[in-house]
């Protein structure tokens, strides 16, 4: 088994080297665990960095980690079989996420986000137990311009996400190679590579997530007409100009 290394391989690996390179995301000795959940964005963060670790100057160790949320139907055997092909050290975690957020969410939530912050929190306790420093995620261009939007529809906040952040316990970096990685190279790839995805089957649904599918699906639309717009949104969260919005914080009167 390999990896096709073939022209739109080797954009996105120049991608994730410059963000690599842009954001200071790897350093010597980082111990990474790698989140992967069995979809195509986590599988080819995988093997791009991957494919990187062994032509880098420096030094850094891949763990794969799954945290499986207790969704009855998510079977991760294609993705323990992937791992297990290729050679990847991989802890596989059982969690009984789904109880939790069938008793705790509150009614009216988004079911996604209530699920992805539990994850993490099971994603920092194995990095404890498996020594890793740091945590990456398959975020990609995509992603951050819809969380781009969804803060500006839904919440009234300027924040999308950051390509490297400490976490609040001080023990753990999260980082997001895939930020310059457009989604639809990365459907390609996965395709590409026949990497065996994965539903997450959680009972949401395409409900979960319903309003990044709108901003999704705006986006999509508005870049018939213009071609450059995710490239401006994504270039906006790296060209900010405080003195030009409202928050007093960063304004001199
Ligand atoms: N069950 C899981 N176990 C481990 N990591 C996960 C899991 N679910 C999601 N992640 C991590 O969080 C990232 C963002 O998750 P999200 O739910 O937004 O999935 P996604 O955008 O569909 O990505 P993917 O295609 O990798 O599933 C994933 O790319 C992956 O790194």
């Amino acid at each position: 088994m390999a990896i096709i290394e073939d022209r739109l391989f080797r954009k996105i690996r120049k991608q994730v080297g410059k963000a690599i390179g842009d954001f200071d995301l790897i350093e010597e000795g980082d111990r990474i665990a790698v989140a992967v959940s069995g979809g195509k964005d986590s599988y080819t963060l995988l093997h791009i960095l991957d494919s990187l670790r062994r032509r880098a100057p420096v030094r850094y160790e891949l763990i794969t980690v799954n945290v499986h949320p207790g969704f009855p139907g998510y079977r991760t055997e294609p993705l323990a079989q992937h791992l297990k092909e290729y050679g990847f050290a991989n802890r596989m975690e059982l969690t009984d996420c789904y109880q939790i957020i069938e008793t705790k969410r509150r009614p009216g939530s988004s079911y996604c986000s209530f699920c992805a912050r539990l994850r993490r929190g099971v994603l920092y306790s194995v990095m404890d137990e498996l020594g890793c420093n740091k945590l990456a995620l398959g975020h990609h261009a995509d992603d951050f311009i819809e969380t781009l939007l969804l803060n500006q529809f839904f919440v009234g906040t300027l924040k999308a996400m950051s390509p490297k952040l400490q976490a609040d316990n001080g023990r753990h970096t999260v980082i997001r190679p895939l930020v310059y990685v457009e989604e639809r190279d990365i459907v390609e790839f996965s395709y590409a590579n026949d990497f065996p995805t994965i539903a997450c089957a959680c009972p949401a649904g395409s409900d979960g997530d319903r309003n990044r599918r709108r901003m999704k699906r705006l986006i999509k639309d508005l870049s018939g007409d213009i071609p450059h717009l995710r490239g401006s949104l994504l270039g906006a969260l790296g060209n900010i100009q405080p003195r030009h919005l409202l928050d007093k914080r960063f304004t001199e009167f």
